[in-house]
């Protein structure tokens, strides 16, 4: 079976697709990072946002399942990961983007890696490029670290290795819970979520302080490719969600409380009941924001295809492995899904 970064590393970027900006030696925004920005002002200002739901609570399933339908996003309290364990992984991935430029470099993703320093994967879909420098971690960080810093490359290793052992566990438990929520047999989801095969990832975003905020983007448009993905957000507004009816919806931090977003994976899995959420990331504070996204995926060599609770229903899309459909994200970007639509 091929791991996640295997089924990344057989769609190579160019070079130029690779190295972000030394964002510290400009002084005014570059016309390569100038966007059309019009829209994104434009929040929603009914006061929806986006379901919170208290994992200890005895209908956490009905409303996350509930939160997944209506919105494809929901915020999660009481889940178990150590605050202070937040604040830990902020600070080292803060340290990791403190670095001077040229040192960031030396842990730069090859153009055929999926792992290191580097611009964010959909880079090559824009003729702009996005205000942001990102981290990929898929298992070990070990061998980036000691490229960055050679004498003391444990404490980071550690820091996001623990990291990902506790929000794989959340990402088992929501996942449980999202799929129990479309009355999917016990047998079924234990064969969507086992730890073992699990392909997953972190990914550390910075978005540096910007010289002309209000004509760049963080990160453009994009939905996920994971089942769920789980992410930490600093103190600093910025995500942007988009609800068909509604527009672009202000995602705030609260403090202690973690997004989750769903995917295309459990998008295809649940026939489009649960659809995956547009999302971008908008320039409005005028210092660094800094993000921390879990992407939660079974094993590169599973079949996906609507799942059996559905099957009173027409299956929307035909069965397809993660890592094909890796492969079509990457040629395609947001026409992946209706690639594989019957
Ligand atoms: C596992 C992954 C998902 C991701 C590509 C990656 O290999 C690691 C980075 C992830 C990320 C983060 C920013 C947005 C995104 C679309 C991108 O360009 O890189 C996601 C990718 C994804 O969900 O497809
Ligand atoms: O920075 C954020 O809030 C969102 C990051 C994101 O969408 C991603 O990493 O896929
Ligand atoms: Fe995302």
């Amino acid at each position: 079976m091929s791991t996640l970064s295997e089924a990344y590393s057989d769609h190579p970027l160019h070079l130029h697709h690779i190295i972000p900006l030394d964002f510290d030696s400009v002084r005014t925004l570059p016309d390569s990072h100038v966007w059309d920005t019009s829209d994104h002002a434009l929040e929603s200002d009914d006061r929806s946002s986006i379901p919170t739901v208290d994992l200890t609570d005895p209908d956490a399933g009905k409303l996350i399942g509930h939160a997944c339908e209506t919105w494809g996003v929901f915020q999660v309290t009481n889940h178990d990961i150590p605050l202070d364990l937040l604040g830990e992984v902020e600070s080292e991935a803060r340290r990791l983007f403190s670095l001077p430029a040229g040192q960031k470099l030396k842990a730069l993703r090859s153009p055929g890696g999926a792992t290191g320093y580097g611009i964010a994967r959909i880079s090559p879909f824009f003729n702009k490029y996005m205000w942001h420098e990102g981290f990929t971690i898929m298992g070990s960080p070990m061998d980036h670290a000691e490229e960055l810093w050679p004498n003391d490359p444990q404490r980071f290793c550690d820091v996001m290795e623990d990291y990902q052992k506790k929000m794989k566990e959340l990402a088992m438990t929501l996942m449980h819970l999202i799929l129990k929520s479309l009355d999917i047999s016990e047998e079924e989801i234990n064969e969507v979520v086992s730890s073992g095969g699990a392909s997953t990832a972190l990914q550390l975003n910075s978005y540096p302080f910007c010289p002309d905020p209000n004509r760049a983007i963080g990160l453009a448009p994009h939905t996920d490719t994971s089942l769920l993905t789980i992410l930490h957000q600093s103190t600093k507004n910025g995500l942007q969600i988009f609800k068909e009816g509604v527009g672009w919806v202000l995602v705030s931090p609260t403090y202690g409380s973690l997004v989750v977003n769903v995917g295309d994976l459990l998008h295809i899995l649940s026939n489009a009941q649960f659809p995956s959420v547009l999302h971008r990331v908008v320039m409005k504070e005028n210092q660094q924001r800094l993000s921390l996204a879990y992407f939660y995926s079974p094993p590169t060599d599973f079949y996906l295809s609507p799942l059996p609770s559905n099957s009173t229903q027409i299956p929307l899309y035909r069965s397809v492995s993660v890592r094909d459909y890796i492969g079509i994200k990457a040629k395609n970007l947001e026409k992946a899904l209706s690639l594989i639509r019957i």
